[in-house]
């Protein structure tokens, strides 16, 4: 489970005290995530979520994020929002890591994906998009070409360990991608991590997004293509063209996509399926033995990639057959 540090009844009180909170009813640590400690926290004022940034969430980027979700809570996005505490500041530290409260969203993240949760996914997207468009702030995606090219020289001599003929697979897949990874689309903001466990439904409404701390500057359409990667693919490992086909008609209503963005897309779910597969094989590699979380597959995202690779227009989606947009 995702608490890599554990808080003891103390150090919790002291914390909370610098917060107009009331006092702690009761904090429980969150099974789920996999990069940050996350505890329910329960005051007298309600439930909030704390979170103790552990080592892959660099310090200096945490204003970024703060900031972020400040500023698209403020755009009326329901998002967590850091709560300050009696000295106006809402970054502190707490056993040693970073650490903030943040209001808690009601509601659950789907364990199965359903056309109508994809139809919600895309305008929410699209209107976290434009509510960036004036976040001054900025930070470049750590996790696009070149971190992709480190990662992979960091896993290739154990790659074919995890699937034959995987490190040149990746290897033609990175130059690949070089040649061909567009050079001007719209940019701003993207969540970068818009997997079905950030996104929280009260029945089949979208209820919130969390889970910032991936966030960069890159390609706006670039956040769609990990959608497409994140909820458009069956247990199987099909592709849902009704689910792709809603996503994009959805978002499109709130934020049409240009003609080059639409043409982009093939090139940027393969770029996002190496990007996942990189990370989790990465994770898979480096696991310590006992460790108490569990890595992700990183098999999914070379099936993922492989069926994009097969990919020579968006025709090949059976995405333009709705005649809901122009290609
Ligand atoms: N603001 C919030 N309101 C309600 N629940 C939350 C909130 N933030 C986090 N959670 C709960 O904590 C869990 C883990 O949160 P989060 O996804 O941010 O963790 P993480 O370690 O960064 O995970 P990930 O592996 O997705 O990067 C969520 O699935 C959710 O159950
Ligand atoms: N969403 C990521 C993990 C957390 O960032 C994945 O599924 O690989």
């Amino acid at each position: 489970m995702a608490v890599y540090t554990e808080v003891s009844d103390e150090d919790l009180n002291a914390f909370v005290a610098q917060y107009d909170l009331g006092g702690v009813l009761s904090c429980k640590g969150i099974a789920e995530g996999v990069e940050n400690s996350n505890f329910l926290l329960v005051t007298g004022k309600g439930p909030y979520i704390l979170t103790l940034y552990e080592k892959r969430t660099r310090r200096e980027d945490l204003p970024f994020f703060l900031g972020l979700m400040e500023h698209l809570a403020d755009k009326g996005i329901a998002c967590p929002l850091p709560v300050q505490g009696k000295d106006g500041k809402a970054l502190r530290e707490l056993c040693g890591r970073p650490a903030v409260i943040v209001t808690f969203l009601a509601g659950m993240w789907p364990r199965r994906i359903t056309p109508q949760h994809c139809a919600e996914l895309g305008p929410a997207l699209a209107r976290l998009h434009l509510a960036v468009a004036d976040f001054r702030m900025e930070r470049p995606n750590a996790l696009s070409l070149g971190g992709w090219k480190e990662l992979f020289e960091k896993c290739a001599p154990r790659a074919d360990e995890v699937a034959r003929n995987l490190r040149a697979t990746l290897e033609a897949e990175l130059a690949a991608l070089e040649a061909h990874w567009p050079r001007a689309l719209p940019a701003g903001v993207i969540h970068a991590d818009l997997f079905p466990d950030n996104v929280f439904f009260r029945g089949n409404t979208l209820s919130g997004v969390i889970d910032f701390y991936f966030a960069c500057n890159d390609f706006l359409v670039y956040d769609i293509a990990i959608c497409l990667n994140a909820w458009c693919f069956e247990i199987d490992g099909s592709f849902n063209a009704t689910k792709a086909r809603l996503l994009l008609t959805s978002y499109q209503k709130v934020r049409p996509l240009s003609k080059d963005e639409l043409a982009a897309l093939p090139w940027l779910c393969r770029g996002s399926a190496v990007r996942f597969l990189l990370t989790r094989l990465y994770d898979w590699l480096n696991h310590p033995p006992g460790a108490f979380v569990k890595p992700k597959d990183p098999l999914e995202y070379l099936r993922k990639l492989r069926f994009h690779q097969t990919v020579r227009g968006l025709g090949d989606y059976c995405l333009d057959d709705g005649g809901s947009y122009q290609v």
